[in-house]
């Protein structure tokens, strides 16, 4: 993989020693990213692990009642993290949307 962690929009127009700053944050950015890559890659397969076992057993894809009491928890812990709550809020729902739509696909797999 080529990946230019200098690339920026700035370059040639900014102060070269604010662009070294900016570039110093930036470089940590990029580490927390790829942590985020490979939690998110970690947590689907775990739901995938979920939707085979639902499909075997003919369980729904969704738990509503489990997500009320995931966003609950989510809510208290970005309060304690500093993170806009509504923020993580949509987040895992954009990430249990696609679980879900996994979940459907798996049990289709089965008829
Ligand atoms: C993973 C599951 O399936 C769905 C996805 C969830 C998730 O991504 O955390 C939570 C509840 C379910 O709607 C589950 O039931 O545990």
């Amino acid at each position: 993989m080529t990946y230019d962690s200098t690339a920026s929009s700035l370059t040639g127009t900014t102060d070269p020693a604010i662009l070294e700053e900016l570039l110093a944050i930036r470089s940590s950015i990029d580490n927390i990213d790829a942590t985020l890559v490979y939690l998110l890659a970690e947590r689907f397969k775990c739901t995938q692990k979920v939707g085979k076992l639902k499909a075997e057993h003919d369980l729904p894809p969704s738990d509503p009642e489990r997500e009320k009491a995931q966003i609950k928890r989510l809510h208290a812990l970005s309060q304690d993290a500093d993170l806009d709550p509504a923020f993580a809020e949509k987040f895992l729902n954009f990430i249990i949307d696609e679980v879900i739509r996994h979940h459907k696909a798996i049990s289709q797999e089965r008829p």
